[in-house]
C-alpha cells in the first residue's frame, strides 16, 4: 500500500509581484514502510513539500493522499494521529518552560489518551532517555536530548508516517549518528514510514530507500539508493550532486 502520494503539488508564498513559487508539480510516492529522501540545495524546496502535507504552508495545488485518503486544506485532528514531523531545530520546537512530562503529557492528552502516565514512561524508554529526564526543563538537556523529546512527542499519537527535516542538522557531529541511529532503530519497531529531508547525501544514504534529488522547485529524478551509492543518475543536476558529495 502507499503511504503518501503526492501529485502535481504546487506550493507558493506570497501574490503578485512577491509571489514564490517554492514547489512547482512535484510528484512521488512513498510505500507503506519506506524511508524516502528529498535532496537538493538551500532554497530548492525541500522542507516547503513537508510543511504542505502537514498543513504548515496553506497556499498549494494538486493531490496529497495519505493512506489513500486525499487530504484537503484543512487537516481534521485525526490527521495528526497518522502523520507527526520533526523540525531541525529542538531548541526551537521545544516550549522552554514546559517539562519533558508536560510535552508528552499534553500530547497524549490531545490525542484522547487515557493511560499518560504509563505511556509517558514508554515514549521515554522508547527514545532511549529513562524516566530520570522526566521531569527536566529543555535547558537542562543537551541538543542531542532535546532532539530525542522531539521524536518522543512526534511518536505519542502512535502515527504511521514521520516527516522529518534535517533532523541532525542543528546537532553537534557527535550526536548526529546516534540520533540518526534512533530514528533507523524506531523506524522498524514502530513499522514507520518516514520521510526526509537532508542536504546531506551520506545521511540520505545510509537512512533512505529511496529518494528524490530536487533544483529550484521541482524533483528532477527520483532514485534508489544504489544508484545514489554507485553514483549512477540520470539528470545532469542529480550527477553534478552526487559527484560533490564524498
Ligand atoms: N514562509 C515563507 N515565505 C516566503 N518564502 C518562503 C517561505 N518559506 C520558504 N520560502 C521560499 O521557498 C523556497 C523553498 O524553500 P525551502 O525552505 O522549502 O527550501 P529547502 O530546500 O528546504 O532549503 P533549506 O535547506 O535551506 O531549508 C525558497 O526560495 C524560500 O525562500
Amino acid at each position: 500500500m502507499k503511504m503518501l502520494e503526492v501529485q502535481d503539488l504546487n506550493v507558493w508564498f506570497g501574490s503578485g509581484r512577491d509571489r514564490v513559487d517554492a514547489v512547482k508539480h512535484a510528484t512521488f510516492d512513498v510505500a507503506q514502510g519506506e524511508s524516502f529522501g528529498l535532496v537538493g540545495e538551500s532554497g530548492s524546496g525541500k522542507s516547503t513539500i513537508l510543511r504542505a502535507i502537514t498543513g504548515l504552508a496553506p497556499d498549494w495545488s494538486g493531490t496529497i493522499k495519505v493512506e489513500g485518503q486525499a487530504i484537503g486544506h484543512k487537516r481534521p485532528k485525526t490527521f495528526f494521529k497518522t502523520v507527526q514531523m520533526v523540525f531541525q531545530d529542538p531548541y526551537a520546537s521545544l516550549h522552554p518552560r514546559h517539562s519533558v512530562d508536560q510535552v508528552l503529557g499534553e500530547t497524549l492528552q490531545l490525542h484522547g489518551f487515557r493511560d499518560i502516565d504509563a505511556r509517558v514512561v514508554r515514549l521515554l524508554d522508547d527514545v532511549g532517555l529513562g524516566q530520570k529526564f522526566r521531569f527536566r526543563y529543555p535547558h537542562q538537556l543537551s541538543g542531542g536530548q532535546r532532539q530525542r523529546v522531539a521524536i518522543a512527542r512526534a511518536l505519542a499519537p502512535e502515527p504511521d508516517l514521520l516527516l522529518l527535516d534535517e533532523p541532525t542538522s542543528a546537532l553537534d557531529v557527535s550526536v548526529q549518528a546516534e540520533i540518526l541511529n534512533l530514528l533507523a532503530d524506531l523506524r522498524t519497531e514502530h513499522r514507520l514510514t518516514y520521510v526526509m529531508v537532508s542536504h546531506d547525501l551520506s545521511v540520505v544514504g545510509h537512512m533512505c530507500d529511496r529518494l528524490a534529488v530536487m533544483k529550484d522547485g521541482e524533483i528532477v529524478e527520483v532514485l534508489g539508493v544504489d544508484a545514489l551509492r554507485h553514483k549512477n543518475a540520470e539528470h545532469p543536476y542529480s550527477r553534478h550532486l552526487l559527484e560533490a558529495s564524498v
